[in-house]
């Protein structure tokens, strides 16, 4: 089925050939088409263009966009939205004064999750996890990577994982699977983080493997979860079974977890809130997309990913939600854009860009999602009637979203 597009107000995001990446200076540019059309068959764009040079066409639906503004659908490259149950009380307790880091040292954080996680079924879990999906599709996500990491054992790793597979079958959103083991430290392995290391590895990982349960494996490596020493053991570990590195570092320190990413040829690192110099120069000139998550420091109160130095430095930057129970409870991508902006400095040209192009290449996309190019995914947002694409994160805590488009289709 063919349906055509006419008169969008502008088409944003727009490529003739599809690129990797947007880096550094370069992020401040987002081509566009003003009065524009775009032709898609079933799920694939077919075509795009100016609407004055329009071949004609005899499509199944024309539809007219006058006032509108499409966007490639957002690109969010690190979730956690399979979890159970929530983490309110934590919420509160914080606003009371204790730390992220007091609640975890309680017992509380990661670990909670887990036990709330390790109790449901997979099919409870299922219906959790979908409600979370739904919604983050009609707020314009159209592509997702998922970790697993609050099972920490190793039947419910595997059931978080298979949840993950079974999402991505049942829906139309493209979803991405990594293996986060290495995310904390069960009680059963308090004082004997080798022992739950060499468990995850010879016992969780070859299982996940087998399966095919992931494409991705990512480490918290962090003071008191994992050092840079379990970090690289890890990932030499999943390297055989050829997971592709997306790792947790410098959340809360920099304790050389960027380099450890740079080393294993990463795909990302992110969160990224504590930088050094050393940390940015080692991450130009490689294949690594750092990635910010704006929402996580808004939750948490921590500083946010230096994006301007960043940026500024020649490096890419991609934009994610973060949506997890403990550290940062949306995944509203329209609230991420908005905050990069206000409290990050970037420019909407330059957000767009990080939550669309660059979000796709960190989760392996940037072939087929990310951008409004000829032979990609149709997985676009329309927008109600608005000014000009700075609206959307100008109008921050709304959405401008009137529909959204997934593999050719208005969900
Ligand atoms: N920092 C590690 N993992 C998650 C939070 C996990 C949690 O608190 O449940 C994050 O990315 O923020
Ligand atoms: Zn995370």
């Amino acid at each position: 089925m063919i349906t055509l597009f006419t008169h969008i107000k502008e088409l944003i995001q727009v490529e003739n050939s599809p690129k990797k990446m947007v880096v550094g200076k370069a992020m401040k540019q987002l081509p566009t088409i003003k009065n524009a059309y775009l032709l898609i068959e079933d799920a694939t764009i077919i075509d795009f263009g100016e609407m004055t040079n329009l071949p004609p066409q005899k499509p199944d639906h024309c539809i007219n966009l006058e006032g509108q503004i499409v966007l490639p659908t957002w690109c969010d490259s690190h979730t956690h939205i399979v979890f159970a149950g929530n983490r309110v009380q934590e919420f509160t307790d914080r606003i009371h004064g204790l730390t992220y880091k007091e609640i975890a040292e309680r017992g509380g954080g990661i670990l909670n999750s887990a036990k709330k996680l390790q109790q449901i079924s997979e099919e409870e879990l299922y219906q959790q996890s979908a409600q979370r999906l739904e919604e983050i599709m009609q707020l314009g996500t159209g592509a997702v990577e998922i970790k697993s990491g609050y099972g920490l054992t190793k039947e419910a790793e595997v059931k978080m994982l298979r949840v993950i597979k079974k999402l991505n079958k049942n829906y139309p959103i493209t979803i991405k699977a990594t293996f986060l083991a290495a995310h904390a430290l069960p009680l059963a392995y308090k004082n004997d983080k080798k022992g739950y290391l060499n468990m995850v590895i010879q016992e969780i990982l070859p299982a996940v493997a087998e399966e095919n349960l992931a494409e991705f494996v990512d480490v918290f490596c962090e003071k008191g979860y994992f050092s840079v020493e379990d970090t690289e053991l890890l990932l030499a570990a999943a390297k055989k079974y050829g997971l592709k590195p997306k790792i947790h570092v410098n959340q809360f320190h920099a304790i050389g977890g960027v380099q450890s990413g740079v080393k294993f040829k990463a795909l990302s690192v992110d969160h990224l809130e504590e930088m050094r110099i050393k940390d940015i120069e080692s991450l130009k000139n490689t294949q690594t997309m750092p990635v910010a998550l704006p929402s996580c420091s808004y939750f948490l109160g921590i500083p946010y990913t230096p994006a301007r130095e960043m940026i500024d430095a020649g490096l890419p930057l991609a934009l994610a939600s973060d949506y997890n129970p403990g550290s940062t409870p949306s995944g509203n991508m329209n609230f991420v854009v908005s905050t990069a902006c206000i409290k990050m400095k970037m420019t909407p040209e330059e957000a767009i860009n990080a939550a669309t192009i660059n979000g796709a290449y960190a989760m392996n996309l940037e072939t087929s999602l990310g951008s409004i190019c000829k032979g990609k995914k149709a997985n676009f947002i329309v927008t109600k009637q608005i000014p000009s694409f700075e609206f959307i994160p100008y109008s921050f805590g709304n959405h401008q979203i009137e529909s959204v488009y997934i593999e050719g289709k208005p969900i």
